[in-house]
Parts: structure tokens; sequence; C-alpha cells
């Protein structure tokens, strides 16, 4: 018996970018970028703040242009929905906003109608769905924000910090909706800090760095990408700007008297060391699962 090879099949590509640069003034924020996004994948973009997260997504929906490289999309219809990172509050109620946004995309006021309140009640916005959004908390508007984008089912759906600014049953409830849509085949890019989302969905993990992709780890390759939050005393501030250039530190956020980096696991003792050894002082690292490990208490045992 012959038995026929079954090769796994490719994702069909959905946006494809070749090396594409994207120049601001005599800044270089995207330099030489090439990634296809297949369809139903999940690839979660992680870098430091201003790594180049926002801008991408950008280029992949087509709402900025290439400087240099090429934005190619499949033949035929591409339905995108973004995420922006910051929703502005609107003078209107979600429900006419979505409602408006939903004509706007070609849906029936019928079908329009039962996907908003399908949405609204299964982010538990349901109550506020005719009070004005201009007294929304940021929590709120990110749960508007993440309908009008989920809306019509996307091909392509592009997210800027989903997370930011949600409860943690909320964060529950909008990963069960975005496995749902790639399980129907919607493809997910998403800037992410969070590894509960990245573990839950993402394929592929793509680390950059002053406009590159310098790292890239696939769910397939069986490389664990998880993050820890490290919380610390110090260093003094030159060792603090050396360190932030980690690789593995995906953020970096000064408070007045602490600092709290995350970083990719696999760098974690690196960066514990080197910490450490210029002079600061670590408070608590808190793994990926959540568990809290306090070294004082570990020191004390
Ligand atoms: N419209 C713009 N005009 C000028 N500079 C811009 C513009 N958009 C982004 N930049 C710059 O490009 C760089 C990359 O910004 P981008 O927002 O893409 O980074 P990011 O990784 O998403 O950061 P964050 O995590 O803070 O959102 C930054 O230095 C930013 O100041």
């Amino acid at each position: 018996m012959v038995l026929e090879e079954v090769k796994p099949q490719k994702p069909e590509g959905l946006v494809t970018i070749q090396n594409a640069d994207k120049v601001y003034g005599r800044r270089k924020v995207l330099k030489d970028i090439s990634l296809t996004v297949g369809s139903g994948e999940c690839i979660a973009l992680v870098g430091k703040n201003g790594s180049g997260k926002s801008t991408l997504l950008r280029l992949l929906g087509g709402l900025a242009h290439p400087t240099s490289g090429i934005r190619s999309v499949r033949k035929g219809n591409l339905s995108t929905g973004y995420v922006p990172e910051r929703f502005p509050q609107l003078p209107f109620t979600p429900r006419e906003f979505l409602m408006s946004a939903a004509a706007v995309g070609g849906m029936d006021k019928p079908s329009a109608e039962q996907k908003v309140s399908g949405l609204l009640q299964q982010l538990d916005m349901e109550q506020y769905a005719d009070v004005r959004m201009n007294r929304f908390s940021k929590g709120m508007l990110q749960k508007i924000n993440l309908i009008q984008a989920m809306l019509q089912r996307p091909d392509l759906l592009l997210l800027d910090e989903p997370l930011s600014g949600l409860d943690v049953k909320a964060q529950e409830k909008l990963l069960y909706l975005l496995a749902a849509l790639k399980r129907k085949g919607t493809a997910i890019v998403m800037s992410v800090h969070e590894s509960k989302l990245i573990e839950e969905i993402a394929d592929r993990v793509l680390l950059m760095k002053d406009g590159q992709v310098i790292r890239e780890n696939r769910g397939d390759q069986d490389i664990k990408v998880t993050i820890t939050r490290i919380v610390m005393i110090g260093p003094d501030p030159g060792a603090a700007a050396l360190l932030a250039e980690h690789p593995g530190i995906i953020h970096y956020t000064a408070h007045l008297d602490t600092c709290e980096i995350e970083v990719l696991s696999d760098a974690v003792d690196e960066v514990l060391r080197r910490i450490l050894d210029s002079g600061g002082s670590v408070i608590s690292v808190i793994p990926a699962g959540g568990m809290d490990v306090h070294l004082a208490e570990v020191a004390n045992e």
C-alpha cells in the first residue's frame, strides 16, 4: 500500500509586507520588515515602547503606507477590524456608534441589531448601550473599541494592546471571543504584553526592537514564550538605561521608587544577574502563571 504524504497546509496569505521601511521625519521607525499573515493565524508583537509595534499594525491594515517596500493583500475583499491603542470619548451612545459602524460596513439593520446586542451582552455592556460614551471609563471605552472591530467578523483583526484597561473578567471574555474568531478563520495580529493572551492564542511571537523583528518564536517549535514581571529598586539611571537595552526586556516602567520590567522568561536569569551586578535590588519576581515569588521570603527560609 502506498501511503500518500500529507503535507501540512500553509495558511492562505492574507496580507504580505515585503522589505518595508517606515520613516517619520528623519527617523526610520520600521526597518526592512517582511511578514506574511495567514488566514486563521495569530501573531503577537512584543517589544518595548516605541519599538514599532503600532506602526507595523497600521502598515498591515493599510492605515499607513510603507516609505519603501511593498504591502500586498490577497485577491478579493479583505475586511479588517482595527482596535487602536486609545479610543476617544465620543458624544454618542454605544448603540448609536456601533449601529452606524455596522451600516458603514454594509451590514443590514436586523443583523446589525442582533450582532451589536450580542456583543454588548457578551462584554457586560448591555446596560450602558444607550448611555453617552463621553462618561465612560478606559475599560468601558476599550470594550466598545473591541466590539466595533469584531462586528463584521473580519478576515484580519489588528489589536493594539487589546487587554488594556480591562478587568480580569472582561479579559477572560475577550480571550474566549478571540479564540472563537480565530477558529472561524480570522487572522489576528496583536501588540501585547500579557503572557496569558500570548500563550492561549498566539501561533507566532515576534519580538521587536528599534523597528526590527529581532526574534521569532513559533508555537510549533515548542518554544514556550512566557513573560515574567520583575519589580526592583534602582539601579542608578545610567545602569537602568543600559539594563533597559537588554533584548529580553519587553516593557520597562519607572515608578517613583521602583521599576517594573517585563522580561521574556528565558532571559530572566541574565536580567536578574544584571540588576544585582548594577546595584539594583529585586523586590519580586512574578512568573507568567501569576505566582508571586517574594525573594525576601525565599531568602528567609
Ligand atoms: N505619526 C507619527 N509621526 C511621527 N513619529 C511617529 C508616528 N507614529 C509613531 N511614531 C514614532 O515611531 C516610533 C514607533 O512607535 P510605535 O507607536 O509604532 O511603537 P510601539 O512599539 O507601538 O510603542 P508603544 O508600546 O508605546 O505603543 C516611536 O518613536 C514613535 O514616536
